[in-house]
């Protein structure tokens, strides 16, 4: 993630429970070229053996020779390469790269293929799908025929960005799956809230991986394999301290420049309840001030001490799971010093009501093309009854995840 998958980031989420790790998006022509812009991005601990690994490194790229050069100043470092075919920002459509590449497979064939063929590593690509299921499929088949030899699927078009971002399509997911060569290594990326959300993708895609972005900002527990709804959701205070630790000692600029961000993301559900912190967050000096964050950390700690030490914490510290929601998961209500995932509001509506809201309406839809079938079969039997019950029977019957 630019910006937010930087080396401490990685080593906290491993520490949570990741098993494999991107770099952000890094612009190859630039980190083929500009040796300020390989230091600022790229330090001597970043893919380190120990701490590092396993590791994948990204780029984006629109000129074969120099994707392969910036690639070999990452060799023995990483475990590959991988080329972002997904990012669908305005700046990728200037710079012509991300899925602004997805209308010249040539180009794509031949960026992954000079890697396949010229680099000591495996190349690896990233993509969105189109609209068009049959397309997607032919797409898939040609980026793994010039070498990619894992492939991540996010599973949005182009267009779902922004106000529009809705729902990941883990259907269109399935279908590559069932349909490309059954030795494809896939992982699928889209709709992962909560380390339940892994399994259930696991499942229903049987993908060999998911990969989690916004949902490992907010909670870097995302990928915990324990089952103990505490260690699902950490204590803010603990997270930061842990993230604390690892930043302080990391070289290089990525891990700094990114460190309000983070801050921000792991007390996301914490600073509405404490808006003096979020004023000293505000006011920490970017990328160097580390006695700033220790205060804060500090104040942290003694908030969320404080509330462990109420007599009813037990009560207070609990998690709860909602119902079966249409998208196919369920909510969890987790104390505000917990991570969790975050709905980003848009015109003041949260990303979840608005995809609850479209899933609704789809619903709604589907039954009123239902009834008016129904009571124009009717019409034909001239059995009211029957048109009755049959309309009664739909407005009472919950519709599946994948009617809608
Ligand atoms: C802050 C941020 C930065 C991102 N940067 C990258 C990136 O560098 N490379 C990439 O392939 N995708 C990037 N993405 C997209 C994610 O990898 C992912 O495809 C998308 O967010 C959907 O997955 P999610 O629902 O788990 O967030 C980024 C997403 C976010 C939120």
């Amino acid at each position: 993630m630019v910006d937010q998958s930087e080396l401490a980031w990685r080593i906290l989420s491993r520490k949570y429970g990741a098993t494999l790790c991107y770099t952000p998006m890094l612009h190859a022509k630039s980190f083929a070229t500009s040796e300020k812009y390989r230091n600022d991005m790229w330090s001597s601990l970043d893919g380190d053996s120990e701490q590092d690994r396993p590791l994948v490194v990204q780029f984006c790229a629109n000129d074969p020779d120099l994707l392969l050069q910036a690639a070999k100043h990452v060799v023995g470092k990483c475990d590959a390469v991988d080329l972002n075919l997904g990012c669908p920002q305005g700046i990728a459509r200037r710079g012509k790269y991300g899925s602004f590449l997805m209308e010249d497979w040539d180009l794509i064939y031949k960026l992954i293929n000079t890697l396949h063929v010229n680099l000591e590593i495996p190349v690896t690509a990233k993509i969105r799908v189109y609209e068009d299921y049959n397309k997607t499929l032919e797409y898939a088949k040609m980026v793994l025929s010039a070498g990619a030899q894992f492939l991540t699927v996010h599973g949005r078009t182009r267009e779902m960005k922004g106000q529009k971002t809705g729902l990941a399509n883990w259907d269109v997911l399935k279908f590559l799956r069932e349909n490309l060569p059954q030795d494809t290594v896939f992982f699928a990326n889209g709709n992962i809230l909560y380390p339940e959300d892994i399994t259930r993708c696991l499942n229903e895609i049987t993908c060999d991986a998911v990969m989690s972005a916004e949902g490992n900002l907010y909670n870097p527990a995302v990928f915990t394999n324990s089952t103990n709804l505490k260690d699902q959701f950490p204590r803010v205070d603990k997270v930061l301290r842990d993230y604390y630790e690892i930043v302080k000692n990391c070289p290089g600029e990525a891990s700094k420049i990114a460190m309000k961000s983070h801050i921000f993301k792991i007390l996301r559900p914490f600073l509405p309840h404490h808006i003096d912190i979020r004023e000293k967050i505000v006011k920490i000096a970017p990328r160097q001030d580390f006695d700033g964050v220790e205060s804060v950390i500090l104040e942290v700690e003694s908030i969320v001490n404080e509330i462990f030490e109420r007599e009813n914490i037990d009560e207070l510290d609990k998690i709860t799971i909602g119902e079966l929601e249409l998208w196919g998961g369920e909510y969890r209500t987790v104390p505000y010093w917990r991570c969790q995932p975050y709905f980003r509001p848009v015109n003041g509506i949260t990303g979840d009501k608005r995809i609850t809201q479209a899933l609704k309406e789809k619903q709604d839809e589907v039954k009123n093309i239902s009834k008016e079938e129904i009571i124009n079969e009717s019409k034909i039997d001239g059995s009211k009854d029957l048109k009755r019950s049959a309309v009664d029977d739909l407005e009472n019957s919950n519709v599946k995840k994948q009617d809608v």
